[in-house]
């Protein structure tokens, strides 16, 4: 059976990064991304907006919604201090196979737990299944429509504290104009728009922060 864009993406990687160097795997995914077959990793120009903003943070606790191949799980958690720990959900068995593979190849599967469903499921769980208190940190790049739900299951969960950051990826393609409505007019965020590039592309896109003030 011929194998998946996502098989082919970790398997070059196998081949082309070093084992235990988060960054060789970051520069091998994009690499492989932008010469051979395009694949919505969040890309080294968005990656460098997460990486600040993380950086920024200096999170305890991250949570990531859409894992995908586990590029960005990578780029998080190499900036994690000791200790630190990332939450990241993937709803694709087949996509969180690669990521399992592609974290741990990277040597950060110690900061990382790999959570398999759908983030609706998932996110009343994370405080009794997931000794989670609450969340510093939350990138948000997961089906652009459950952007708002999900963020609304945070607060009712009391996930959220005064200060808990979200990042929200492609505010303009694919697009998610009700998050954007929603974050931006409700007093308890404040927003922050980071205009950038669809990965890969020449094509306009943003990223949002929005902070929680509790
Ligand atoms: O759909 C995107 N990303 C979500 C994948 C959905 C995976 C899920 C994870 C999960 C976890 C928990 N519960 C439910 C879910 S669903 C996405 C798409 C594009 C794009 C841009 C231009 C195109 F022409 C075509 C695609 C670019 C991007 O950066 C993306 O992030
Ligand atoms: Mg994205």
């Amino acid at each position: 059976m011929n194998q998946s864009k996502e098989q082919r993406i970790l398997n070059y990687v196998l081949q082309n990064a070093v084992r235990g160097d988060p960054c060789s795997v970051i520069d091998a995914i994009d690499t492989y991304c932008s010469q051979k077959e395009w694949a919505m990793n969040v890309g080294n120009e968005k990656g460098l907006i997460l990486d600040k903003t993380v950086e920024e943070i200096n999170p305890s606790v991250a949570l990531e919604l859409g894992t995908y191949c586990g590029y960005s799980a990578v780029r998080i958690a190499r900036l994690l201090k000791a200790g630190a720990r990332l939450l990241t959900v993937e709803f694709n068995p087949e996509f969180a196979a690669i990521a399992k593979q592609m974290i741990e190849f990277a040597g950060v599967q110690d900061k990382v737990t790999l959570i398999e469903g759908p983030s609706e499921e998932i996110i009343p769980q994370l405080k009794k299944k997931y000794e989670v208190d609450t969340l510093d940190f939350v990138f948000v790049d997961h089906w652009k429509d459950r952007y708002t739900p999900d963020t609304i299951l945070l607060q009712e969960c009391s996930l959220l504290r005064k200060g808990s950051v979200l990042l929200a990826d492609n505010i303009i393609v694919p697009g998610a104009p009700e998050f954007v409505n929603y974050i931006r007019n409700n007093p308890r965020f404040q927003c922050t728009n980071y205009p950038s590039h669809l990965e890969y592309m020449k094509v306009q896109d943003a990223m949002e922060k929005a902070v929680f003030l509790g």
